[in-house]
Protein backbone atom coordinates (compact mmCIF):
# COMPACT_ATOMS: atom_id res chain seq x y z
CA UNK A 1 0.00 0.00 0.00
CA UNK A 2 1.39 3.56 -0.56
CA UNK A 3 0.40 6.64 0.69
CA UNK A 4 -0.48 9.29 -2.07
CA UNK A 5 -1.22 12.77 -1.87
CA UNK A 6 -3.75 14.19 -3.54
CA UNK A 7 -4.14 18.36 -4.60
CA UNK A 8 -6.36 19.82 -6.46
CA UNK A 9 -5.44 22.99 -9.23
CA UNK A 10 -8.05 25.34 -9.87
CA UNK A 11 -8.80 28.98 -11.28
CA UNK A 12 -7.42 31.79 -9.54
CA UNK A 13 -10.39 34.12 -10.60
CA UNK A 14 -12.96 33.75 -7.55
CA UNK A 15 -16.50 34.19 -10.12
CA UNK A 16 -14.97 31.58 -11.97
CA UNK A 17 -13.84 29.20 -8.88
CA UNK A 18 -16.70 29.43 -7.21
CA UNK A 19 -18.87 27.99 -10.19
CA UNK A 20 -16.38 25.03 -11.01
CA UNK A 21 -15.40 23.89 -7.24
CA UNK A 22 -18.06 21.49 -7.35
CA UNK A 23 -17.19 19.61 -10.43
CA UNK A 24 -13.37 20.22 -8.95
CA UNK A 25 -14.03 18.79 -5.63
CA UNK A 26 -16.43 15.66 -7.88
CA UNK A 27 -13.07 14.57 -9.65
CA UNK A 28 -10.89 14.81 -6.97
CA UNK A 29 -13.62 12.49 -5.29
CA UNK A 30 -13.40 9.75 -8.09
CA UNK A 31 -9.27 9.55 -8.13
CA UNK A 32 -9.25 9.32 -4.40
CA UNK A 33 -11.97 6.20 -4.25
CA UNK A 34 -10.18 4.64 -7.73
CA UNK A 35 -6.94 5.30 -5.49
CA UNK A 36 -8.50 3.70 -2.63
CA UNK A 37 -10.35 1.14 -4.48
CA UNK A 38 -6.45 0.20 -5.46
CA UNK A 39 -5.78 -0.60 -1.92
CA UNK A 40 -3.74 2.56 -1.37
CA UNK A 41 -3.81 5.71 1.35
CA UNK A 42 -5.07 8.80 0.29
CA UNK A 43 -4.37 12.06 1.74
CA UNK A 44 -6.27 14.98 0.55
CA UNK A 45 -5.64 18.79 1.07
CA UNK A 46 -8.25 20.13 2.86
CA UNK A 47 -8.88 22.94 0.11
CA UNK A 48 -8.86 23.22 -3.43
CA UNK A 49 -5.88 25.39 -4.36
CA UNK A 50 -7.33 28.78 -6.08
CA UNK A 51 -5.03 30.94 -4.84
CA UNK A 52 -1.06 31.52 -4.68
CA UNK A 53 -1.29 31.17 -0.80
CA UNK A 54 -3.33 27.88 -1.09
CA UNK A 55 -1.01 26.20 -2.94
CA UNK A 56 1.82 26.87 -0.81
CA UNK A 57 -0.33 26.02 2.08
CA UNK A 58 -2.08 22.87 1.04
CA UNK A 59 0.88 21.58 -0.71
CA UNK A 60 2.93 21.68 2.65
CA UNK A 61 0.35 19.99 4.21
CA UNK A 62 -0.04 17.12 2.07
CA UNK A 63 3.80 16.93 2.11
CA UNK A 64 3.78 16.75 5.97
CA UNK A 65 2.04 12.91 5.18
CA UNK A 66 5.27 12.39 3.62
CA UNK A 67 3.57 10.84 0.84
CA UNK A 68 5.00 8.37 -1.79
CA UNK A 69 3.83 9.86 -4.62
CA UNK A 70 1.74 13.71 -5.04
CA UNK A 71 -0.85 14.17 -7.24
CA UNK A 72 -1.66 17.15 -9.02
CA UNK A 73 -5.20 16.81 -10.41
CA UNK A 74 -6.43 18.97 -13.68
CA UNK A 75 -10.00 18.91 -14.00
CA UNK A 76 -10.62 22.53 -14.61
CA UNK A 77 -8.40 25.29 -16.17
CA UNK A 78 -5.73 26.12 -13.28
CA UNK A 79 -3.54 28.96 -13.26
CA UNK A 80 -0.09 27.12 -13.82
CA UNK A 81 2.22 29.32 -11.02
CA UNK A 82 -0.04 27.55 -8.87
CA UNK A 83 1.87 24.15 -9.44
CA UNK A 84 4.92 25.61 -9.71
CA UNK A 85 4.32 26.55 -5.89
CA UNK A 86 2.64 23.81 -4.80
CA UNK A 87 5.32 21.58 -6.36
CA UNK A 88 8.43 23.69 -4.46
CA UNK A 89 6.10 22.81 -1.31
CA UNK A 90 5.98 19.31 -2.59
CA UNK A 91 9.83 17.06 -1.77
CA UNK A 92 8.49 13.62 -3.62
CA UNK A 93 7.89 12.54 -6.58
CA UNK A 94 4.98 14.18 -8.44
CA UNK A 95 2.31 13.27 -10.99
CA UNK A 96 0.52 15.78 -13.24
CA UNK A 97 -3.67 14.34 -13.48
CA UNK A 98 -5.79 15.34 -16.20
CA UNK A 99 -9.15 14.69 -17.81
CA UNK A 100 -10.25 15.18 -21.17
CA UNK A 101 -13.39 16.76 -21.41
CA UNK A 102 -14.51 19.46 -24.22
CA UNK A 103 -16.43 21.71 -21.53
CA UNK A 104 -13.95 21.71 -18.83
CA UNK A 105 -10.16 22.79 -20.00
CA UNK A 106 -8.21 20.54 -17.49
CA UNK A 107 -5.92 19.24 -19.97
CA UNK A 108 -4.73 22.64 -21.24
CA UNK A 109 -4.41 23.30 -17.55
CA UNK A 110 -1.98 19.91 -16.98
CA UNK A 111 0.23 20.81 -20.38
CA UNK A 112 0.83 24.53 -19.36
CA UNK A 113 1.59 23.21 -15.61
CA UNK A 114 3.79 20.85 -17.33
CA UNK A 115 5.43 22.89 -19.21
CA UNK A 116 6.39 25.69 -16.81
CA UNK A 117 7.71 22.23 -14.36
CA UNK A 118 9.82 21.08 -17.30
CA UNK A 119 11.53 24.74 -17.90
CA UNK A 120 12.56 24.50 -13.94
CA UNK A 121 13.16 20.92 -14.48
CA UNK A 122 11.18 19.60 -12.09
CA UNK A 123 10.90 16.05 -12.75
CA UNK A 124 6.79 14.69 -12.91
CA UNK A 125 4.92 11.99 -14.69
CA UNK A 126 1.51 13.14 -16.74
CA UNK A 127 -1.85 10.81 -16.73
CA UNK A 128 -4.86 11.47 -18.63
CA UNK A 129 -8.09 10.41 -18.88
CA UNK A 130 -10.75 8.84 -16.64
CA UNK A 131 -9.77 7.33 -13.46
CA UNK A 132 -12.87 5.09 -13.74
CA UNK A 133 -11.48 4.00 -16.88
CA UNK A 134 -9.13 0.85 -15.69
CA UNK A 135 -6.78 1.79 -18.62
CA UNK A 136 -6.03 5.70 -16.95
CA UNK A 137 -5.90 4.16 -13.43
CA UNK A 138 -3.71 1.56 -14.19
CA UNK A 139 -1.29 4.18 -15.87
CA UNK A 140 -1.62 5.72 -13.17
CA UNK A 141 -0.52 3.19 -10.63
CA UNK A 142 2.83 2.62 -12.59
CA UNK A 143 3.65 5.94 -10.92
CA UNK A 144 2.47 4.65 -7.47
CA UNK A 145 4.68 1.74 -8.16
CA UNK A 146 7.77 3.56 -9.32
CA UNK A 147 7.56 5.87 -6.25
CA UNK A 148 6.67 2.98 -3.74
CA UNK A 149 10.10 1.49 -5.68
CA UNK A 150 12.53 5.15 -5.25
CA UNK A 151 10.97 5.83 -1.95
CA UNK A 152 11.79 1.72 -0.45
CA UNK A 153 15.83 2.31 -1.49
CA UNK A 154 15.95 5.36 0.42
CA UNK A 155 17.55 5.17 3.66
CA UNK A 156 18.15 1.09 3.17
CA UNK A 157 20.98 -0.80 3.58
CA UNK A 158 23.25 -3.14 1.04
CA UNK A 159 24.83 -6.05 3.38
CA UNK A 160 27.79 -6.93 1.52
CA UNK A 161 29.86 -10.32 2.22
CA UNK A 162 32.90 -10.46 1.22
CA UNK A 163 34.31 -8.38 -1.68
CA UNK A 164 34.76 -8.24 -5.54
CA UNK A 165 34.90 -12.01 -6.73
CA UNK A 166 36.88 -13.06 -9.62
CA UNK A 167 38.06 -9.70 -10.41
CA UNK A 168 34.67 -8.63 -11.55
CA UNK A 169 34.43 -4.88 -12.10
CA UNK A 170 30.59 -5.05 -13.23
CA UNK A 171 29.87 -6.56 -9.71
CA UNK A 172 31.36 -3.50 -7.60
CA UNK A 173 30.01 -0.22 -7.17
CA UNK A 174 30.91 3.03 -5.83
CA UNK A 175 29.58 3.11 -2.06
CA UNK A 176 29.13 7.65 -2.51
CA UNK A 177 27.16 7.06 -5.95
CA UNK A 178 25.28 4.50 -4.62
CA UNK A 179 24.54 6.79 -1.30
CA UNK A 180 23.84 10.16 -3.80
CA UNK A 181 21.69 8.46 -6.46
CA UNK A 182 20.18 5.43 -4.90
CA UNK A 183 19.75 6.61 -1.10
CA UNK A 184 21.22 3.11 -0.01
CA UNK A 185 23.98 2.54 2.20
CA UNK A 186 26.41 -0.45 2.22
CA UNK A 187 26.93 -2.10 5.30
CA UNK A 188 30.76 -4.76 4.50
CA UNK A 189 30.92 -7.96 6.23
CA UNK A 190 33.50 -10.33 6.42
CA UNK A 191 32.27 -14.10 4.94
CA UNK A 192 34.20 -15.35 7.90
CA UNK A 193 31.19 -14.25 9.83
CA UNK A 194 28.89 -16.98 8.25
CA UNK A 195 31.72 -19.75 9.05
CA UNK A 196 31.88 -18.62 12.05
CA UNK A 197 27.98 -18.21 13.10
CA UNK A 198 27.46 -21.04 11.05
CA UNK A 199 28.75 -23.65 13.52
CA UNK A 200 26.50 -21.82 16.33
CA UNK A 201 23.34 -23.24 14.30
CA UNK A 202 21.75 -25.98 16.66
CA UNK A 203 22.33 -29.33 15.16
CA UNK A 204 18.10 -29.54 15.38
CA UNK A 205 18.02 -26.91 13.18
CA UNK A 206 19.99 -28.33 10.80
CA UNK A 207 18.86 -31.32 10.70
CA UNK A 208 15.00 -30.19 10.60
CA UNK A 209 16.22 -28.18 7.12
CA UNK A 210 17.88 -30.80 5.49
CA UNK A 211 14.98 -33.71 5.96
CA UNK A 212 12.60 -31.31 4.56
CA UNK A 213 14.72 -30.96 1.61
CA UNK A 214 15.56 -34.74 1.24
CA UNK A 215 11.17 -34.44 1.56
CA UNK A 216 10.29 -32.07 -0.81
CA UNK A 217 13.23 -31.66 -3.28
CA UNK A 218 14.83 -34.36 -4.94
CA UNK A 219 18.88 -34.75 -3.75
CA UNK A 220 21.36 -36.56 -5.10
CA UNK A 221 23.90 -37.02 -2.62
CA UNK A 222 26.97 -38.63 -3.89
CA UNK A 223 29.25 -39.70 -0.85
CA UNK A 224 31.69 -36.79 -1.71
CA UNK A 225 30.24 -33.65 -3.03
CA UNK A 226 27.30 -33.69 -2.01
CA UNK A 227 26.65 -35.61 1.62
CA UNK A 228 23.66 -35.00 4.45
CA UNK A 229 27.25 -33.15 6.39
CA UNK A 230 27.62 -30.61 3.46
CA UNK A 231 23.61 -29.83 2.42
CA UNK A 232 23.41 -29.07 6.62
CA UNK A 233 26.89 -26.96 6.05
CA UNK A 234 24.84 -25.22 3.61
CA UNK A 235 21.40 -24.99 5.65
CA UNK A 236 23.59 -23.42 8.77
CA UNK A 237 25.12 -20.49 6.28
CA UNK A 238 21.41 -19.82 5.63
CA UNK A 239 20.53 -18.99 9.23
CA UNK A 240 23.90 -17.80 9.51
CA UNK A 241 23.18 -15.28 7.01
CA UNK A 242 19.74 -14.68 8.50
CA UNK A 243 20.88 -13.97 11.81
CA UNK A 244 23.24 -11.12 10.05
CA UNK A 245 20.77 -9.64 7.82
CA UNK A 246 18.74 -9.12 11.50
CA UNK A 247 21.68 -7.84 13.94
CA UNK A 248 22.65 -5.20 10.94
CA UNK A 249 18.85 -4.60 9.76
CA UNK A 250 20.18 -5.16 6.14
CA UNK A 251 17.08 -5.02 3.20
CA UNK A 252 19.17 -6.80 0.49
CA UNK A 253 22.71 -8.54 0.09
CA UNK A 254 25.30 -9.89 -2.11
CA UNK A 255 27.36 -12.76 -1.01
CA UNK A 256 30.96 -13.07 -3.05
CA UNK A 257 31.21 -16.72 -2.37
CA UNK A 258 33.88 -17.60 -4.76
CA UNK A 259 36.62 -18.61 -4.21
CA UNK A 260 36.70 -18.95 -0.85
CA UNK A 261 34.22 -20.20 0.28
CA UNK A 262 33.23 -22.13 -3.03
CA UNK A 263 36.74 -23.93 -2.52
CA UNK A 264 37.03 -24.40 1.09
CA UNK A 265 33.68 -24.01 2.74
CA UNK A 266 30.72 -24.41 0.85
CA UNK A 267 28.75 -23.08 -1.74
CA UNK A 268 25.80 -20.41 -0.91
CA UNK A 269 23.67 -21.49 -3.01
CA UNK A 270 21.34 -23.19 -0.96
CA UNK A 271 21.65 -19.52 1.20
CA UNK A 272 20.46 -17.73 -1.67
CA UNK A 273 17.62 -19.75 -3.30
CA UNK A 274 16.03 -19.69 0.18
CA UNK A 275 17.04 -15.68 0.45
CA UNK A 276 15.10 -14.89 -2.25
CA UNK A 277 12.27 -17.05 -1.81
CA UNK A 278 9.09 -16.46 -0.01
CA UNK A 279 9.42 -19.28 2.22
CA UNK A 280 12.29 -21.97 3.57
CA UNK A 281 12.00 -24.81 5.22
CA UNK A 282 10.34 -22.61 8.72
CA UNK A 283 7.77 -21.59 6.69
CA UNK A 284 6.41 -18.73 4.91
CA UNK A 285 9.18 -15.32 4.97
CA UNK A 286 9.73 -12.21 3.39
CA UNK A 287 11.67 -12.78 0.17
CA UNK A 288 15.43 -10.87 1.00
CA UNK A 289 16.88 -10.44 -2.48
CA UNK A 290 20.40 -11.74 -2.55
CA UNK A 291 22.67 -11.68 -5.26
CA UNK A 292 25.51 -14.08 -6.35
CA UNK A 293 29.12 -13.28 -6.34
CA UNK A 294 28.13 -9.78 -4.04
CA UNK A 295 27.21 -8.26 -7.50
CA UNK A 296 26.10 -4.70 -6.43
CA UNK A 297 24.69 -3.60 -9.15
CA UNK A 298 22.60 -6.40 -9.35
CA UNK A 299 21.88 -6.49 -6.02
CA UNK A 300 20.06 -2.97 -6.70
CA UNK A 301 18.32 -3.95 -9.98
CA UNK A 302 16.81 -6.87 -8.44
CA UNK A 303 15.65 -4.57 -5.17
CA UNK A 304 14.04 -2.45 -7.66
CA UNK A 305 12.12 -4.84 -9.22
CA UNK A 306 11.13 -6.79 -6.19
CA UNK A 307 9.97 -3.08 -4.98
CA UNK A 308 7.73 -2.64 -7.97
CA UNK A 309 6.49 -6.12 -8.35
CA UNK A 310 6.40 -7.69 -4.82
CA UNK A 311 8.06 -10.99 -6.59
CA UNK A 312 11.00 -12.91 -6.00
CA UNK A 313 13.76 -11.92 -8.42
CA UNK A 314 15.81 -14.09 -10.55
CA UNK A 315 19.39 -13.64 -10.80
CA UNK A 316 21.47 -15.25 -13.67
CA UNK A 317 24.18 -15.15 -15.57
CA UNK A 318 23.96 -14.93 -19.66
CA UNK A 319 24.99 -18.20 -20.01
CA UNK A 320 24.90 -19.47 -23.64
CA UNK A 321 23.11 -18.59 -26.96
CA UNK A 322 21.16 -21.10 -28.68
CA UNK A 323 21.53 -19.65 -31.76
CA UNK A 324 19.42 -22.22 -33.71
CA UNK A 325 16.71 -21.56 -31.25
CA UNK A 326 17.13 -18.04 -31.14
CA UNK A 327 16.78 -18.44 -27.30
CA UNK A 328 19.41 -17.84 -24.30
CA UNK A 329 20.71 -19.76 -21.87
CA UNK A 330 19.73 -18.08 -18.20
CA UNK A 331 22.12 -19.90 -16.18
CA UNK A 332 23.54 -19.19 -12.56
CA UNK A 333 26.33 -20.74 -11.07
CA UNK A 334 24.26 -23.11 -8.56
CA UNK A 335 20.95 -21.29 -7.78
CA UNK A 336 17.75 -19.75 -8.81
CA UNK A 337 14.88 -19.01 -5.97
CA UNK A 338 13.20 -22.44 -6.51
CA UNK A 339 9.80 -20.22 -6.32
CA UNK A 340 10.72 -19.92 -10.14
CA UNK A 341 10.85 -24.22 -10.58
CA UNK A 342 6.73 -23.60 -10.83
CA UNK A 343 5.82 -19.87 -9.60
CA UNK A 344 3.40 -21.57 -7.36
CA UNK A 345 2.34 -20.39 -3.41
CA UNK A 346 2.89 -23.63 -1.86
CA UNK A 347 6.25 -24.52 -1.92
CA UNK A 348 6.51 -28.43 -2.19
CA UNK A 349 4.84 -27.47 -5.64
CA UNK A 350 7.93 -25.86 -6.70
CA UNK A 351 10.51 -28.18 -4.80
CA UNK A 352 9.08 -31.19 -6.74
CA UNK A 353 11.01 -29.69 -9.67
CA UNK A 354 13.83 -29.14 -7.79
CA UNK A 355 17.41 -31.29 -8.01
CA UNK A 356 19.98 -30.68 -5.27
CA UNK A 357 23.41 -31.85 -7.26
CA UNK A 358 26.42 -32.11 -6.26
CA UNK A 359 28.50 -28.92 -6.88
CA UNK A 360 30.31 -29.40 -10.57
CA UNK A 361 34.67 -28.89 -10.38
CA UNK A 362 34.66 -25.12 -10.15
CA UNK A 363 33.34 -25.92 -6.37
CA UNK A 364 35.69 -28.51 -4.81
CA UNK A 365 34.34 -27.34 -1.51
CA UNK A 366 30.89 -29.07 -2.53
CA UNK A 367 27.57 -28.74 -1.47
CA UNK A 368 24.00 -28.99 -3.82
CA UNK A 369 23.92 -26.75 -6.67
CA UNK A 370 19.64 -25.86 -6.68
CA UNK A 371 18.42 -27.28 -10.37
CA UNK A 372 15.41 -26.44 -11.94
CA UNK A 373 13.81 -25.24 -15.69
CA UNK A 374 12.30 -21.97 -14.67
CA UNK A 375 8.76 -22.34 -15.55
CA UNK A 376 7.18 -20.56 -18.90
CA UNK A 377 5.69 -17.19 -18.88
CA UNK A 378 6.73 -13.48 -20.07
CA UNK A 379 9.40 -11.23 -17.88
CA UNK A 380 10.69 -8.24 -17.74
CA UNK A 381 14.77 -8.60 -17.94
CA UNK A 382 16.47 -5.63 -16.89
CA UNK A 383 19.88 -4.69 -15.04
CA UNK A 384 21.84 -1.62 -13.72
CA UNK A 385 24.56 -1.24 -15.85
CA UNK A 386 27.23 1.80 -15.60
CA UNK A 387 28.62 3.94 -18.58
CA UNK A 388 31.39 6.34 -18.29
CA UNK A 389 30.66 6.11 -14.15
CA UNK A 390 26.58 7.11 -15.40
CA UNK A 391 24.24 4.52 -14.32
CA UNK A 392 21.49 3.31 -16.97
CA UNK A 393 18.71 0.74 -16.58
CA UNK A 394 19.39 -1.56 -20.20
CA UNK A 395 15.71 -3.35 -20.04
CA UNK A 396 14.39 -6.12 -22.26
CA UNK A 397 11.15 -7.75 -22.78
CA UNK A 398 11.20 -11.77 -23.12
CA UNK A 399 9.77 -14.93 -22.01
CA UNK A 400 10.73 -18.53 -20.31
CA UNK A 401 10.10 -21.02 -22.66
CA UNK A 402 9.51 -25.10 -21.88
CA UNK A 403 10.11 -27.29 -24.58
CA UNK A 404 9.26 -30.41 -22.67
CA UNK A 405 11.66 -32.90 -20.43
CA UNK A 406 13.47 -34.05 -22.82
CA UNK A 407 14.19 -31.44 -25.10
CA UNK A 408 15.22 -28.64 -21.71
CA UNK A 409 17.31 -31.39 -21.02
CA UNK A 410 19.06 -32.18 -24.10
CA UNK A 411 19.78 -27.52 -23.95
CA UNK A 412 20.60 -27.57 -20.30
CA UNK A 413 23.57 -30.29 -21.19
CA UNK A 414 25.12 -28.36 -23.11
CA UNK A 415 25.83 -25.98 -20.70
CA UNK A 416 26.20 -26.93 -16.84
CA UNK A 417 23.19 -29.16 -16.32
CA UNK A 418 23.77 -29.38 -12.75
CA UNK A 419 22.75 -25.26 -12.69
CA UNK A 420 19.33 -23.92 -12.58
CA UNK A 421 18.25 -23.05 -16.09
CA UNK A 422 15.73 -20.75 -17.66
CA UNK A 423 15.56 -20.79 -21.41
CA UNK A 424 14.82 -17.47 -22.30
CA UNK A 425 13.45 -15.69 -26.06
CA UNK A 426 13.98 -11.95 -26.17
CA UNK A 427 12.75 -9.25 -27.69
CA UNK A 428 16.21 -7.83 -29.17
CA UNK A 429 18.14 -9.33 -31.62
CA UNK A 430 21.31 -11.14 -30.19
CA UNK A 431 23.75 -8.88 -32.72
CA UNK A 432 22.01 -5.96 -30.55
CA UNK A 433 21.96 -7.52 -27.17
CA UNK A 434 25.73 -8.68 -27.40
CA UNK A 435 27.07 -5.43 -28.07
CA UNK A 436 25.32 -3.41 -26.30
CA UNK A 437 24.98 -4.95 -22.31
CA UNK A 438 26.89 -4.42 -19.99
CA UNK A 439 26.73 -7.02 -17.51
CA UNK A 440 27.41 -10.64 -17.38
CA UNK A 441 24.67 -11.07 -14.78
CA UNK A 442 21.13 -10.18 -15.76
CA UNK A 443 17.85 -10.31 -13.51
CA UNK A 444 14.09 -10.80 -14.26
CA UNK A 445 10.68 -10.63 -13.10
CA UNK A 446 7.11 -12.11 -14.34
CA UNK A 447 5.36 -9.53 -16.26
CA UNK A 448 5.59 -6.59 -17.89
CA UNK A 449 7.26 -3.83 -15.82
CA UNK A 450 8.87 -1.64 -18.28
CA UNK A 451 6.86 1.61 -17.95
CA UNK A 452 7.45 1.26 -13.82
CA UNK A 453 11.33 0.97 -14.69
CA UNK A 454 11.08 3.92 -16.85
CA UNK A 455 9.80 5.84 -14.47
CA UNK A 456 11.73 4.72 -11.79
CA UNK A 457 14.80 6.01 -13.78
CA UNK A 458 13.38 8.98 -14.63
CA UNK A 459 12.97 9.96 -10.79
CA UNK A 460 16.12 8.77 -10.06
CA UNK A 461 18.00 10.39 -12.79
CA UNK A 462 19.43 7.28 -14.41
CA UNK A 463 19.32 6.36 -18.35
CA UNK A 464 16.98 3.95 -19.59
CA UNK A 465 17.79 1.83 -22.18
CA UNK A 466 15.20 -0.11 -23.89
CA UNK A 467 17.38 -3.01 -25.80
CA UNK A 468 15.28 -4.54 -29.10
CA UNK A 469 11.18 -3.83 -29.41
C1 LIG B 1 32.19 -20.84 -13.48
C2 LIG B 1 32.32 -19.61 -12.69
O1 LIG B 1 32.88 -19.90 -11.47
C3 LIG B 1 30.99 -18.91 -12.56
O2 LIG B 1 30.73 -18.47 -11.33
C4 LIG B 1 30.86 -17.86 -13.57
O3 LIG B 1 30.37 -18.44 -14.73
C5 LIG B 1 29.92 -16.81 -13.20
O4 LIG B 1 28.95 -17.05 -12.56
C6 LIG B 1 30.19 -15.43 -13.63
O5 LIG B 1 29.19 -14.59 -13.30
Amino acid sequence: MARIGLLTISDGRDFVHRDIADWARSSEDAIAAALEGAGHEVVRAPELVSSNALASSQARLVAEARPDLTVFNYSVWAFPHFSMLAADATPGPLVLLSNIDPVQPGMVGMLAAGGSLDQIGRVHGRVWGDVADPATLERLLVHVRAAQAVGGLRGSTFGRFGGRPMGMYTAVANTDQWLSTFGVDVEEIDQWEIVRRSELVPDSRARAGREWLEKHANVHYDGKQLTPELLERQIRSYHAVRELIDEWNLDFSGIKGQPELTTHFTTMDITEAFLNDPYDWEGPKPTHVTATESDMDAALTMQILKLISGDPVLFADVRHYHADRDIWDMANSGQHATWYAARSDDPAENLRRVHLYPEVFFFPAGGASVHHIAAPGDMTLARLTRHSGRYRMQVVRGAFEDYGDEVNEQLARQSTFEWPHAFTRMDVPADEFLSRFGANHIHAVPGDYVAELEQVCRQLDVDFQRLGG
